[in-house]
């Protein structure tokens, strides 16, 4: 399954060529496919057939309106970890009854708000936070559904800033305690015990962490049970990784069914909070060449987009495929570092990379779909990007590039 691929010499999202795509919105942009959308989305929900389950799409890998609109209209549920992201589910047509709020920093006028829309869960990651909610609730005369975010201890083996299941990590609580919070939250009158949920670190490759932390919340499953402490939801979290480069991506059904395959025939709902393996490879980042600067050590690529645009090139050394949008023969292949205009040495979107290209052309930063728009900023007062979305042969303008008036919205002279 690919969004992109080369038709007559160009690049195509679906059936519309990404040249088209910048000469009407300019450069640069990001680009997205709703059929690739869906189809990943739906390869978690066909797999969960028959089990009573869950697929709450973690907003914050890319929260455009118009992707969540097109999830919710598949009946996905949300992960949320502000209330920014939940005004975005809500005003997009997603349910409230379907969201989760992961977090370590809820603050009251959040908890309220979520309380007041009727979320379905908190997802609770330490116990101030789950006095915090207690408090709240009993102001509002409610009960908050809780589910605790355990910490299991369990190596993603992934990049040490996106792993987060392990016990020095800032995430959740640890699994050896939570028994204990458990029987603490039982006592309080405001909270209602859901179940329990964990996140042990995103990109990851190989899938037995996951079935070893399945195993840690079965074990800690059966023994609040016997505490008479009865949990009605698993939730996994999200982290299965995808293709940037050579990776062997594991197969969301196989995943799916190896987990199905471990719980068995025990009556639980099932949920996962997946948002790379959605929307990374739904997207490409459109950019322009602006200059080359050759010199005889090395050579720069200086294109119109920049770490302020994508950052997870400066921020994780990630390698992300840059592809030509209409490859070309009639110039040297050299190799580019790819840079952008942000006065910052980190700021480059690519190292070391044969191309052929002159001034002017259109490359495609691939996989660029998920974190990508959603951790841009304004850096250097750079307007931030249009995204577009792509369906079949049409294209619809899903977010407009920032004029010089948003970038200085709200801002005010001093009177003297
Ligand atoms: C609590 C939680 N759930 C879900 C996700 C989504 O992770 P991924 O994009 O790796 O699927 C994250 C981010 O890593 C997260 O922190
Ligand atoms: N932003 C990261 C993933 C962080 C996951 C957030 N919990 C990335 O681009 O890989």
């Amino acid at each position: 399954m690919s969004a992109f691929h080369y038709q007559n010499g160009s690049l195509y999202a679906e059936s519309v060529s990404l040249s088209d795509i910048a000469a009407e919105y300019g450069s640069p942009c990001y680009v997205y496919s709703r059929n690739y959308l869906e189809q990943r989305f739906l390869e978690y929900s066909n797999a969960l057939e028959g089990q009573d389950h869950l697929v709450c799409y973690a907003v914050k890998a890319n929260s455009n309106i118009a992707v969540l609109n097109v999830l919710a209209r598949l009946g996905a549920g949300f992960d949320i970890v502000s209330v920014g992201e939940l005004e975005r589910v809500l005003a997009a047509g997603g349910k409230a009854e379907r969201v989760v709020f992961s977090g370590v920093g809820k603050t009251k006028a959040e908890m309220r708000r979520a309380l007041e829309v009727g979320i379905l869960c908190f997802n609770v990651e330490s116990e101030a936070e789950l006095e915090r909610l207690n408090e709240v609730a009993a102001e509002l005369g409610c009960r908050a559904p809780v589910s605790i975010r355990v910490n299991p201890d369990v190596d993603a083996k992934t990049h040490p800033y996106i792993s987060t299941g392990l016990r020095d990590n800032k995430f959740g609580i640890d699994i050896a305690r939570a028994p204990a919070v458990y029987q603490r939250a039982a006592s309080l009158d405001h909270l209602e015990i859901k179940g329990v949920d964990c996140h042990i670190g995103s990109q990851l490759i190989d899938t037995t962490p996951f079935l070893d932390t399945l195993e840690r919340l079965l074990q800690l499953v059966d023994e609040l049970a016997k505490q008479q402490i009865h949990l009605s939801h698993i939730d996994l979290g999200g982290g299965l990784g995808v293709r940037y480069r050579d990776e062997q991506a594991p197969n969301t059904g196989e995943y799916i069914a190896a987990i199905r395959r471990r719980l068995g025939d025990r009556q639980v709902k099932l949920m996962f909070e997946p948002g790379r393996s959605i929307a990374a490879n739904a997207g490409v980042l459109l950019t322009t060449v602006e200059f080359l600067k050759l010199n005889p050590h090395k050579n720069f690529a200086v294109i119109d987009a920049a770490m302020n645009d994508m950052l997870r090139p400066s921020l994780y050394q990630a390698w992300m495929d840059l592809l030509p949008v209409t490859p070309r023969e009639d110039v040297d292949a050299r190799l580019y570092d790819v840079v952008g205009p942000v006065c910052e040495t980190g700021d480059f979107l690519a190292k070391d990379r044969e191309l052929r290209i002159e001034s002017g052309d259109l490359l495609a930063l691939a996989s660029s779909g998920a974190y990508g728009f959603t951790m841009s900023s304004n850096y250097n007062s750079r307007g931030r990007v249009a995204e577009v979305m792509v369906d079949g042969d049409q294209h619809y303008l899903i977010r407009a590039r920032e004029t010089v008036a948003d970038l200085m919205r709200g801002e005010a002279l001093l009177p003297l």
